[in-house]
């Protein structure tokens, strides 16, 4: 039988799904490759694999998509990992520099200075900004190097009152249901072994991976984490530039 292919996103929070499909016999059902979530997105939309960790604002290049698991990449409240960093505060910044890495959060960044910071700033794809949006491990320990660092999962919660979702478990085909439910199974087998995993990372003094594994990253893909992408996909399309095409 043909391998599902699979794209994970390459950062600390994807760890734990990565442990369980390692320790359950689906790893052989797969090939599994490590992508940063933008190559997540583009593989699913170009057909290149066929169920990734897809960061959500894709779903809108994605007319197939059927969200797999109850299990995502999410947060309720601040996240730790997703940021605008700058040396003014919002409301004196002017041009933003966008994260090549991201879909969502470079989406969540124009939505929350359209509409919450009510800010009518010049979007960059590169080069010197007043501000940028940075994704994942790269963040780690930064907040202190910058006057200001905006929280956007923390930022999306005051605006909305509801968790975030950064990323859902997508197919772009029907997969088998035998397939999908075991699946799911080492996705959940890996979220409770995520001690062995916290284990095993190097200490670091500026950086909780504790806290940011079992309290930050909120995995479970619920009712109000469904509500939060039907609401950020909506605001998304308010939007005059796509983030960054893939
Ligand atoms: C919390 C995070 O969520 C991520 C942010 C994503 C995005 O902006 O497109 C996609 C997947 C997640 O890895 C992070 O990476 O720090």
């Amino acid at each position: 039988m043909e391998k599902v292919r699979v794209s994970a996103v390459s950062y600390t929070n994807t760890l734990p799904f990565i442990y369980g499909l390692q320790h359950s016999a689906v790893i052989d059902q797969i090939a599994l490759s490590l992508d940063v979530p933008s190559m997540c997105a583009h593989k699913l939309i170009h057909d290149e694999a066929d169920l990734g960790i897809v960061p959500v604002a894709a779903l809108l290049d994605l007319p197939n998509a059927e969200i797999i698991s109850d299990y995502c990449l999410g947060a309720t409240g601040a996240v730790n990992s997703v940021f605008i960093f700058s040396e003014k505060p919002i409301g004196e910044v002017d041009t933003i520099r966008l994260d090549s890495q991201s879909r969502t959060s470079n989406g969540l960044a124009q939505v929350l200075l359209r509409h919450y910071w009510k800010r009518d700033v010049t979007i960059l794809a590169e080069g010197a900004a007043d501000a940028y949006v940075e994704i994942g491990d790269r963040t780690f320990g930064k907040q202190q190097a910058h006057s200001y660092a905006y929280d956007l999962a923390l930022y999306w919660q005051k605006f909305t009152g509801l968790p975030f979702t950064f990323a859902a478990w997508v197919a772009n085909k029907p997969l088998q249901p035998s397939f999908v439910h075991a699946f799911n199974v080492a996705l959940s087998y890996g979220l409770a072994h995520r001690d062995v995993i916290i284990g095993q990372l190097p200490p670091r003094l500026d950086f909780d991976y504790r806290q940011y594994l079992m309290e930050h990253i909120d995995y479970q893909y619920n009712e109000e984490k469904k509500k939060a992408v039907t609401l950020f996909l909506k605001l998304m399309k308010t939007l005059d530039h796509a983030p960054i095409s893939s």
